[in-house]
């Protein structure tokens, strides 16, 4: 018995130091090899941890980033800069007659409102549904509800004082009272004349441009600084719509286009702090005009106030701002209305930029903006080409509507 008892403590004691050997020997086996640093006689140190392979990591060659091969060109000694070459400078299209010569682009008002028009009064009895036509043709073409109104009173008077009606006759009649609403001689002009700075230095002219984004704010305020480069006047741009990084680089493109500076501020920055900071460089430069693209954020009326207002009272501390100029989609109708409506109550609008009349046919917004706002249409945008915005010249405007 005490034997069998002695048999298998012996069996038990084998077993456990053959296992723990085993143990022992498979640890040893996921250790690294063991390695040597110089000067430290052989102590084993672990890797850092980082460096143990992770899933996926063990097949995987090593990356190793293989060096462009440089050419003797491409070496820059010490001392010397590279330069990106300079951007070619172009001759922006004459401002005076740009709407005669984009005359065509207005086809679409042209046949739904002047063609329309002419036609429905052609006709060889006026009775009522007829002008309830050319009521509805003026309404469709957004000229708005009072100006419709007084535009068919107008033109019933008329052609009942008329009497027989020639082709003729009619187009210089509906000429007239089309160029009577749209208001011939409203002050049109872009005023850039400048001034004298608060600190007694010539200070350049300075133009506001306010909108919602999306209207073409940035692009109208690129093409204007083309319009005034073309009328002779130095340009320095003022990028502060900071909230679309893509407006201060887009902005800066169209002005190295026509060699004017743009001011620009970090993303996300103070866009008063821009506006500021260009109207400086402005008077730094001695330009003529300093043109500021602002941000139009329309989310809330009062976050848009303040903005903007910051904008003007900071830009003012230079002295006053010349123009405040609303640009519009004109395609988007009542909706740029409403727009219109908000911004004026946020800041003096001087002026309107109508974009984008040549895609649609409610040409008439020309009227009703301006009814809205009791302020002028001063240029309009006809195209996507950097000079495809042209002052607003009322005659040109109707002879394009009637096919004159
Ligand atoms: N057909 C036409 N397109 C225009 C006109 N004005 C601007 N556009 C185009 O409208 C497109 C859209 O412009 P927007 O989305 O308003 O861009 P943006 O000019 O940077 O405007 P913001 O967002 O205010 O900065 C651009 O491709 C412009 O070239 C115009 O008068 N006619």
């Amino acid at each position: 018995m005490e034997f069998l008892i002695l048999a298998v403590v012996i069996a038990v004691v084998a077993l456990a130091v053959t296992g723990g050997l085993l143990l022992s020997s498979r640890k040893k086996k996921r250790l690294p090899p063991a390695e040597a640093p110089p000067g430290q006689g052989g102590t084993i140190t672990a890797p850092p941890r980082e460096e143990e392979p992770r899933v996926g990591e063990e097949s995987a060659p090593p990356v190793t980033e293989e060096e462009p091969r440089r050419t003797i060109e491409d070496v820059v000694l010490p001392g010397e800069t590279t330069a990106p070459p300079a951007p070619e400078i172009e001759t922006p299209e004459p401002a005076a007659g740009r709407l005669v010569r984009l005359r065509a682009r207005l086809s679409r008002s042209q046949n739904t409102l002047g063609k329309g028009l002419l036609t429905l009064l052609s006709r060889e009895h006026l009775d009522e549904d007829t002008w309830e036509e050319i009521e509805d043709t003026l309404l469709t073409a957004d000229v708005g509800v009072a100006p419709t109104q007084e535009l068919v009173e107008r033109l019933r008077e008329r052609v009942r004082v008329l009497g027989t009606r020639t082709p003729e006759d009619l187009r210089n009649l509906l000429r007239e009272e089309l160029l009577a609403v749209i208001g011939p001689d409203a002050d049109r002009v872009v005023h850039t004349e400048g001034g004298v700075s608060t600190e007694g230095e010539e200070r350049p002219a300075v133009v506001l441009v306010v909108g919602v984004n999306g209207t073409g704010k940035t692009t109208t305020t690129g093409k204007l600084a083309r319009v005034l480069v073309a009328d002779g006047k130095s340009v320095v741009l003022g990028a502060a719509d900071t909230f679309r990084a893509a407006a201060a680089e887009q902005l800066q493109t169209w002005g190295s286009r026509v060699g004017a500076r743009t001011v620009r501020g970090p993303e996300g920055g103070d866009p008063a702090s821009v506006a500021y900071d260009a109207v400086k460089e402005g008077i730094a430069e001695s330009a003529d005009v300093v043109l500021v693209d602002t941000a139009g954020r329309l989310h809330t009326k009062t976050g848009l106030m303040d903005e903007l207002g910051k904008v003007k009272r900071v830009v003012e501390k230079h002295g006053p701002v010349n123009e405040v100029l609303l640009v519009l989609d004109a395609t988007t109708g009542q909706n740029g209305l409403v727009q219109a409506r908000v911004f004026a109550e946020v800041v003096d609008v001087t002026g309107i930029v109508l974009t984008k009349l040549d895609g649609t046919a409610k040409g008439g917004i020309v009227v009703a903006v301006q009814r809205e706002l009791g302020v002028p249409v001063k240029l309009v945008g006809l195209g996507e080409g950097a000079d495809d915005l042209a002052p607003f010249e009322p005659e040109a405007f109707v002879d394009a509507l009637i096919g004159q």
